[in-house]
């Protein structure tokens, strides 16, 4: 059944688009709320719990191109941060008919809960469609028609805020230092072994603040926004990279890219989802990865840089992967700590922590 009706509500919800295309729904998660914010899609077809609680899907309304949304619920340790962090979510149908041995509440009710909204009974193949051809846009949800002018929205910052904190005891000797631009746990949680201890840094950190770790590396987290927001991070990348072995992840790749002198484009509608064929220009390796971005590294940019790109998107060649030769630095576009998505990419945290090894740590 389409559009299935959550709570009895049968209240109606409007998504207008920046080009002027309104879409009428059905009102689901928080019924009262409506927001604004840039409208993006996935196509993954699991994962939305991992996807909504993504800190990069901050001020972004998700459109899941899965038709079925929810069946499964929601369950305990499985969100990548705290929070729900999209400001709201666009669906075919999302059912409160869950079906999981985890599950401790349904989709709906969770988004209820952290005051999200939500639309059920939308298209979402012809949206999809939509944004594919004019690209990413900025969209409202309301509870009333609007028209298009209301929809339009400043450039809002989406820099998260965060807290340093301590995730192991630190009585280790090695020691990776976490810079949290917005970093999802399992990022976290891919790094933890016995012999490593990992700190998270707020990004306000200065060089100092971070030496003073004893870091035997680097990981630059992923995050919202626009990369060129965070241009004020770039010099302490500078002097960290001349001392430390650094890994960087998404946001934190293109952080590595603009601090060496390269350049970001906002791409026409991104990357996401839990299948983009990456091959590896290093071994010539294919694989399938996790991903979630709608900016990428301009390669040509890179050529005066001293990094070299070491991976391309198999279907529009985009940059996946930056080294820096000579220097126990390297950074990928894609997630290898997965959640949601496969696994192709996971010893990457191994490959750091080799290179940490390798380094001896420069404490
Ligand atoms: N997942 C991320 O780190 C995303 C990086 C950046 N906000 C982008 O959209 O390109």
């Amino acid at each position: 059944m389409l559009g299935t009706k959550l709570g009895g509500s049968e209240m109606k919800k409007y998504l207008t688009l920046e080009n002027g295309d309104v879409f009428v729904g059905e009102a689901c998660g928080d019924l009262g709320a409506e927001i604004e914010g840039e409208l993006v899609f996935t196509t993954n077809m699991t994962g939305y719990q991992e996807n909504l609680t993504d800190p990069s899907y901050k001020n972004q309304i998700i459109t899941f191109t899965y038709p079925l949304i929810g069946n499964y619920g929601v369950s305990l340790g499985t969100s990548q941060s705290d929070r729900v962090q999209a400001s709201a979510v666009v669906v075919r149908e999302m059912t409160d008919e869950v079906y999981h041995y985890q599950s401790v509440i349904s989709l709906d009710a969770f988004l209820k809960q952290q005051k999200v909204p939500a639309i059920s009974g939308i298209d979402t193949r012809q949206l999809t469609k939509i944004i594919r051809q004019y690209g990413t846009m900025k969209a409202s949800l309301t509870n009333q028609p609007v028209n298009a002018k209301e929809a339009e929205m400043a450039h809002q910052s989406a820099i998260v805020k965060s807290a340093t904190r301590s995730v192991t005891d630190g009585k280790e000797n090695e020691h990776v230092v976490v810079i949290d631009f917005g970093v999802k746990s399992n990022i976290v949680r891919s790094l933890q072994r016995p012999e490593i201890d990992v700190t998270v840094v707020t990004p306000e950190s200065t060089f100092e603040d971070i030496s003073e770790l004893h870091p035997t590396g680097i990981l630059l987290s992923n995050g919202p926004g626009d990369p060129t927001d965070y241009s004020d991070f770039l010099p302490v990348i500078q002097k960290l990279q001349e001392q430390y072995p650094i890994f960087g992840i998404c946001l934190g790749h293109q952080l590595l890219a603009l601090a060496n002198g390269a350049t970001t484009y906002k791409m026409t509608f991104g990357h996401r989802g839990s299948n983009h064929p990456v091959k590896d220009l290093i071994t010539g390796d294919i694989y399938m990865t996790s991903q979630n971005h709608g900016y990428a590294v301009d390669i040509d940019s890179v050529k005066s840089t001293p990094l070299e790109v070491t991976a391309l998107e198999v279907n529009d060649k985009t940059c996946e992967g930056l080294r820096y030769p000579g220097r126990p630095i390297f950074s990928v576009q894609y997630h290898p700590e997965a959640a949601p998505g496969p696994h192709d990419a996971k010893p990457l945290f191994d490959k750091f922590i080799n290179l940490m090894h390798v380094n001896g740590g420069v404490h």
